[in-house]
Parts: structure tokens; C-alpha cells; sequence
């Protein structure tokens, strides 16, 4: 039998004809005049650069080593360029929005502002002591025995319950229980359709579900479809079903848990101590309309951004703190002379030099927010450090890397040296902490950055006060998967009761 020869060579000369096509054209095809900045070759014609970069898990350290190599102005996609000079930083921020337009961010902002200030974060301190004191006592259940010396266990569990019972009793005055249990488990409505669980709060039938896996899950959804233009996004939608399921199933969560806020009686909301109960205070102050199915859009991303961030900075400060043993026992002593016990006042520890060091070095150095967040340049274009750059096209400062910017630290910015902050002794005069941007600037900034200093000061303090920490591995990195926000993903760690 003679087998019939194909002749390979025209349908690959086909393809590699079709590509070069499309190289060429993406390349030539330059609608924001940005093809002469250097950058990764790929990231001229394509966003596989910035998608490959998003998905390895160190977006932030491969852009940074990008600038390193490239110089302060990269291109980084097509339609993005990435600014290094931390001089920028406030240009853009200040002056610029996402694609979200100026007027409903503004409204938006104008709503919940009132609900975040330093007061309001001052104020749920007494809460945030008594969940570390439920967190303490649990350690010294479960780990520390009667034998001096240390137990070793991951702290990143442990934490991660810690923010989301703290985000439970912030948003919705209570906390998950899941300190209590030691899980993360939560219940979810079967039904995920918002109306029908907005109506019945307490007669719908749930199942299990992991908060902090159906958390990830939503992320690894939103997160590279926010990496590519929209027409890529039909295809994303395809590829990420399952992770697409996540984002609904939280939004239910959600839902759910509004609706059996609302269906709990509040007699004073004037007294409403929680999120929910102070937005709809305000409401009926203002005579406003309340729709609930407006307030859980909001609450999906308070939730995620107000615990999220503040646990991977917390995990940080344990890990930097355990390996800098020097610095611990300088916050010990600081610590010992203005807290008589274990129970935390927090106008006694607001202000503490080495405390706020410590935490303002760890924002530093592990900014749970590392990548440059995009901003639209607006039209018809302006000039931004000397370039002119086109409406519409994206830009950038990433804020790993004006953390470690040698010009604006001193010495060593890759190091853990809360000393920097301090004044005398070597110690860099002047450290502004407005250049600290781990909260970003400008108008789109952190809504939450009160609520969150006030947070990580009371458990730092709680955590030093009572435990000597130590790290299982001294010399082991810190492990991290980087999404939107850097998280860390194990981190071992050694008590022992002072
Ligand atoms: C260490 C803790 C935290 C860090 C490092 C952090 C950082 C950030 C950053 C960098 C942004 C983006 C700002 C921009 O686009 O310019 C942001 C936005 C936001 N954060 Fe935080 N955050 C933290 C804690 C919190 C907490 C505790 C909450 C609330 C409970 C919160 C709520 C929000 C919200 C709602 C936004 C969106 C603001 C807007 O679009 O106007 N964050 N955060």
C-alpha cells in the first residue's frame, strides 16, 4: 500500500508567514507612539509578556528587574508604560484615574468615606484586642506547653483566619467564628442568584465551603482578565470557568451575609458599630434610598481588600521581625515600658517610635501591593517626566520599586532596618513617610489605610508583648505568590511565652 505524502512545508511556511504578518503589524499598528521606549521584546507587540509576568507569580520583581535592566521608562505591553523614578509617582496618582470615570469614583468615594475615618479605625481597636486575645489564647492552647523552649508551627493559617474574622466584625458586627473553630469554613446559600438570597436571610439551604480558597479562586479570575484588553476577555471567561464559579459563589456569600445583617434587628443604629450599620444610619440621616444589592458590590471588595492586605503585612512583620532578632527585642523593650499588661490600650501604643518603625519597615520592604497601578492617561495626552505621552495610553509606577529606591532609604533598601525610620544613631534624618506608598496616593488611594495601621499596630503589639518569635529556618526567604497582592504562602515560625 503506497501512503499518500503530505507536503508539510506550505501550511508551516503558512503560519510562520501569518505570524510574522502579525508581529509586524502589532508593532507598526502603534496608536499611543510609544514603540520607541525599550522594553522586553514581546511586550512591543503582544501582552504576552505582561500575562506571562502576571501568571509566573512575581509580576512586581520581574518589573522591577525590567527597569534594572532597561532603564526608568519601559514599555510593558502594548498600551503600557512603567515608570521607576519615584518622582512620578505623585504626578500620576494625583492626577489620574483607572478607565473608571472621575465623577463615579468621586460618588463612590463621597459614600464611604465617612466610614473610614481615623476615628472609626480608633475606635474598633477595643475589637481587634479582643480577637488577638482569642488568637493568643488559642496559640497557647494549641502549642505552648509547659516546657520552656520553643513550638513550631505555620503562622499563615493562623493569620489568615485573624483577618477574615477581623473583616467580619468591621463590615458586618460580628466575626466569622472562625478563630473559634480554627477553620475557615463558611456557609454559602445552593442558590446563587443575589435576589432570591437578598429575600430570605435565614430559610435557604447552604453548603461548606472554604473562604480562603473561593477568595483565591475569584482572584485568579480577576486578575489576568484585568492583564489583557477586552476583547480578550470572552476567552478568559471560556479558559476560567471554574474560577469564574468562585467569583459568584462570594458574591453570594456576600449577599447572604448582608441580608442576615439587615434581618437582625438594630434598635439604635445611631450606635451601629459596624460597617453595614453605620451605612445605613447615614442613609436614613440623609433620607436616602437604601438598595441593598448597591452596598454588596462595595462589600465584595472591602472584604477582599481590608483582609487580604492586612494579613499578608502582618505575616511580613512576623517573618522580618523573627529574622531581625535585634530589632524584636527593641520593640520588646518598648513595648515592656508602656504596656502594664497584655491588654492593649491603644492611645498607649498609637504613637510608639519602634513600633511604628517596625511597621512602616515592613510596609517598606513587603508592600502587600507591589505593581504599578494603572492609570489612563487622559485626552487628548499630557507630558509625564519630560515624556509626551497620548490620551489613552496606560501608565504606571510600580510601588515594589520605589520601595526600594537607594535615593529616597539610604543605604541597603533591600534590608530589614526599621532603624531608618528612627531619628539619631546612624539612622537616616529626614525619612518621610509620605514616600511610604504602600497605600497608594491621590484620590484612588487605600480607603482603608486608618482602619489597617490601626489594625497591625494592636496585633503586632499583642503578638511581641506575649511571644519571643523565632523563624524555623533563620536564613529561609519569605515565600510568595503574587496575584494582586503579594501573599505569602507559608511561614514558620517558633513561640515561646516571655
Ligand atoms: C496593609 C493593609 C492595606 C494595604 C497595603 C492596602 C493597599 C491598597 C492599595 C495600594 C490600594 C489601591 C489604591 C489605588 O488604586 O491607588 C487600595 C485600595 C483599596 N483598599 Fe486598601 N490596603 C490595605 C488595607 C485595607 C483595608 C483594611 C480596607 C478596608 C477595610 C481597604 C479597602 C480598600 C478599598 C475599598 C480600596 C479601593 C479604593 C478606591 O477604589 O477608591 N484596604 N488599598
Amino acid at each position: 500500500m503506497v501512503l499518500p505524502v503530505f507536503n508539510l512545508w506550505g501550511p508551516a511556511a503558512g503560519v510562520v508567514v501569518t505570524c510574522s504578518f502579525y508581529v509586524l503589524v502589532s508593532y507598526l499598528y502603534d496608536p499611543y507612539g510609544i514603540r520607541k521606549y525599550p522594553g522586553p521584546f514581546s511586550a512591543k507587540f503582544s501582552y504576552a509578556w505582561i500575562l506571562w509576568v502576571g501568571i509566573t507569580g512575581r509580576r512586581s520583581q520581574r518589573i522591577h528587574d525590567a527597569h534594572n535592566k532597561y532603564g526608568p521608562i519601559i514599555r510593558i505591553s502594548p498600551c503600557e508604560l512603567s515608570f521607576s523614578d519615584p518622582a512620578v509617582y505623585p504626578v500620576i496618582h494625583s492626577n489620574l484615574f483607572t478607565t473608571l470615570s472621575k465623577t463615579d469614583h468621586g460618588q463612590k468615594r463621597r459614600l464611604l468615606h465617612p466610614l473610614f475615618t481615623a476615628q472609626v479605625a480608633r475606635e474598633f481597636t477595643p475589637r481587634t484586642s479582643s480577637l488577638m486575645a482569642q488568637l493568643i489564647d488559642k496559640w497557647e492552647s494549641h502549642y505552648i506547653s509547659s516546657e520552656a523552649g520553643f513550638i513550631w508551627f505555620d503562622c499563615v493559617p493562623w493569620i489568615t483566619l485573624l483577618a477574615f474574622d477581623s473583616i467580619g466584625e468591621f463590615i458586618f458586627g460580628e466575626p466569622f467564628g472562625m478563630i473559634e473553630s480554627g477553620s475557615d469554613s463558611v456557609t454559602v446559600p445552593t442558590d446563587l442568584q443575589l435576589p432570591f438570597v437578598m429575600d430570605k436571610a435565614t430559610d435557604v439551604e447552604h453548603y461548606p465551603i472554604s473562604l480562603a480558597h473561593i477568595v483565591s479562586m475569584r482572584e485568579r479570575y480577576n486578575y489576568p482578565l484585568g492583564l489583557l484588553p477586552k476583547w480578550w476577555r470572552p476567552i478568559g471567561l471560556r479558559v476560567l470557568r471554574k474560577e469564574a464559579q468562585a467569583a459568584e459563589i462570594f458574591s453570594a456569600f456576600v449577599a447572604h451575609r448582608l441580608a442576615e445583617r439587615l434581618s437582625t434587628t438594630v434598635p439604635q443604629l445611631e450606635n451601629a458599630h459596624d460597617l453595614v450599620g453605620r451605612f445605613l444610619h447615614k442613609s436614613q440621616a440623609q433620607s436616602e434610598e437604601f438598595r441593598p444589592e448597591s452596598l454588596v458590590a462595595e462589600l465584595i471588595t472591602i472584604l477582599v481588600a481590608g483582609s487580604d492586605t492586612t494579613r499578608n503585612a502582618l505575616i511580613a512583620a512576623l517573618y522580618y521581625l523573627a529574622q531581625s532578632q535585634n530589632a524584636q527585642r527593641n520593640l520588646q523593650a518598648e513595648l515592656d515600658s508602656h504596656m502594664t499588661s497584655c491588654t492593649i490600650s491603644y492611645t498607649d501604643i498609637e504613637v510608639l517610635p519602634c513600633l511604628n518603625a517596625c511597621l512602616n519597615e515592613t510596609l517598606r520592604l513587603y508592600s502587600p501591593v507591589g505593581i504599578g497601578l494603572p492609570r489612563t492617561v487622559p485626552h487628548p495626552g499630557m507630558s509625564i517626566s519630560g515624556a509626551w505621552l497620548a490620551g489613552g495610553t496606560t501608565v504606571g509606577v510600580p510601588i515594589y520599586t520605589v520601595h526600594r529606591s537607594a535615593a529616597l532609604w539610604g543605604g541597603h533598601p533591600e534590608e530589614f532596618r526599621p532603624e531608618r525610620w528612627l531619628q539619631g544613631d546612624g539612622a537616616q534624618a529626614g525619612l518621610d513617610a509620605d514616600a511610604l506608598k504602600a497605600f497608594s496616593d491621590g484620590p484612588m488611594r487605600c480607603i482603608g489605610k486608618h482602619l489597617a495601621l490601626a489594625q497591625l499596630r494592636v496585633m503586632i503589639a499583642a503578638i511581641f508583648k506575649r511571644f519571643d518569635v523565632v523563624l524555623e529556618v533563620p536564613e529561609s526567604p519569605l515565600h510568595i505568590e503574587e496575584w494582586f497582592v503579594r501573599k505569602a504562602t507559608e511561614c514558620r515560625i517558633g513561640l515561646r511565652r516571655r
